[in-house]
């Protein structure tokens, strides 16, 4: 459905989306209110503590479906030659070259060498973040990711790397996008027609396929919205400093009817699904976060921290119109629990694909919002009891576990999708003048 016609005159931008969210009880500009004003700034705040904004993740998983192609990872153009900041960074922190290593490579189209992923951290901070890592292991129902503490895992300051333009597009993300969205494809439910013949048929796979959908579908569109909302332009020549723009016409191309066949208003709403069914997924585990210590060793940021997780968690009960995820996986328990499973096998597999994404940043980025968006679905669809109880000393206890990854994976994607929509409302500012 177009949704400009319905707006005033004047005020026609595609971006108006005043209609509901779809599959939720509320329309789109009341989650617009709620994020801008109230979550969306404490988040954003939130996101800079220590406990969030290291992120601990293996960049070095080959890509399981096809030949590695990624350009950083290639003989040409491998991190030590093409990006200057190398994982070892870790432990030393890499100097960035003037040039000289690099003048005589080929210059490498699609690597970020003008953002390279920065990988450093200080030796303080990284004894520091081994000791607040030391609890509970869990496996990741949604997700494949490595064992916290095997030897390849990394972490990575997440502030130090914002999501936004880096230049990676052509054939390698074309095909990770590709490859995402086939992953959509569920085996068709079978069912018996009156003759006893076996027809392929869509019912009951409908909303869990559609929800599935919506999610790679709202990802794609947030990693959009960053790269618009910070875009590059190299400096003219190639002389000096490129600079940082926000690019409207993309934004507009990128999701208007008229250059997407119609798709890019439901393309949009489709971020304020995945925001509202990680919004959901945060009050469900509300419980457990409200007995985390979200421990780093230093008092008084914790406590701050603390406060701030409370004050979210107050402002996401605040909204009355949650997701419902009590729709989902409903009819004959057994046929559920199959479609279920079918569910967390496909999104395991989009986990999987973001190792074939072929620029660092791209990759970091794309494999910490799938492990959010995969601990949400963890929190909503996890085969338990959904309700929690509290131990004889009075300890809630919900009866799952979350690394503190996981926990840092949630808010840094819910974080993601609540600045691409508050992105949206500035593009929609300059798109009505
Ligand atoms: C996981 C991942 C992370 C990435 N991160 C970054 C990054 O941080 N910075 C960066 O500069 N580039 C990043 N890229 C590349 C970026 O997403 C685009 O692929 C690139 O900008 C080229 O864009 P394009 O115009 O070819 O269209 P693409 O964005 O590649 O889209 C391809 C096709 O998918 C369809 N499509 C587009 N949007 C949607 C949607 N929301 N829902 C459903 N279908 C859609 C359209 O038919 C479109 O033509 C990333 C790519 C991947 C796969």
């Amino acid at each position: 459905a177009m949704v400009g016609a319905q707006l005033p005159p004047g005020k026609s931008c595609f971006c108006k989306l005043a209609e509901a969210v779809d599959e939720c009880a509320c329309a789109v500009d009341s989650v617009d209110g709620f994020n801008n004003n109230k979550m969306f700034p404490v988040l954003q705040a939130l996101l800079q503590k220590d406990f969030f904004r290291y992120y601990k993740v293996n960049m070095e998983r080959p890509c399981p479906f096809w030949p590695d192609d990624r350009e950083c990872g290639s003989k040409e153009c491998g991190i030590e030659h093409c990006d200057d900041e190398v994982p070892e960074g870790l432990r030393k922190p890499p100097a960035r070259p003037n040039g000289s290593q690099h003048a005589a490579k080929e210059p490498c189209e699609d690597s970020n060498n003008f953002d390279p992923l920065d990988m450093t951290i200080s030796s303080a901070k990284k004894e520091k973040l081994q000791d607040m890592d030391l609890h509970d292991e869990n496996e990741d129902k949604f997700c494949d990711v490595d064992d916290e503490h095997s030897a390849s895992m990394h972490y990575v300051d997440l502030a130090r790397n914002p999501e936004r333009y880096t230049g990676y597009k052509g054939n390698s993300a074309q095909k990770v996008w590709q490859s995402i969205y086939q992953e959509n494809c569920f085996k068709p439910d079978m069912k018996f027609d009156k003759n006893f013949l076996l027809h392929p048929t869509t019912t009951g796979l409908c909303l869990e396929k559609r929800v599935f959908f919506r999610l790679i579908s709202a990802l794609h569109t947030a990693i959009t919205i960053s790269i618009a909302a910070h875009n590059y332009k190299p400096a003219p020549h190639g002389f000096g400093e490129g600079t940082w723009y926000r690019n409207v016409d993309m934004f507009k191309a990128r999701f208007s009817p008229e250059t997407t066949w119609g798709e890019g208003p439901q393309r949009l709403k489709n971020l304020y699904f995945v925001y509202l069914l990680e919004l959901r997924a945060l009050v469900k585990a509300a419980p457990y976060l409200q007995n985390e210590m979200f421990y780093t060793g230093d008092d008084v940021e914790d406590s701050e921290t603390r406060q701030a997780v409370e004050r979210i968690i107050d402002i996401a009960n605040s909204f009355k119109d949650h997701f419902d995820e009590t729709m989902m996986f409903t009819g004959i328990e057994s046929h559920a629990r199959e479609l279920r499973e079918e569910f967390r096998q496909h999104f395991m597999n989009i986990s999987r694909i973001m190792d074939c994404v072929g620029c660092d940043k791209c990759r970091l980025w794309g494999k910490l919002q799938t492990h959010g968006m995969g601990t949400a679905l963890k929190i909503l669809f996890s085969d338990i009891p959904s309700s929690h109880y509290r131990t004889p000393n009075g300890v809630v206890q919900l009866p799952f576990q979350l690394t503190r990854n996981e926990v840092v994976a949630l808010f840094q994607s819910l974080g993601r999708y609540a600045s691409s929509i508050r992105e949206v409302a500035e593009f929609r500012r300059i798109l009505d003048v």
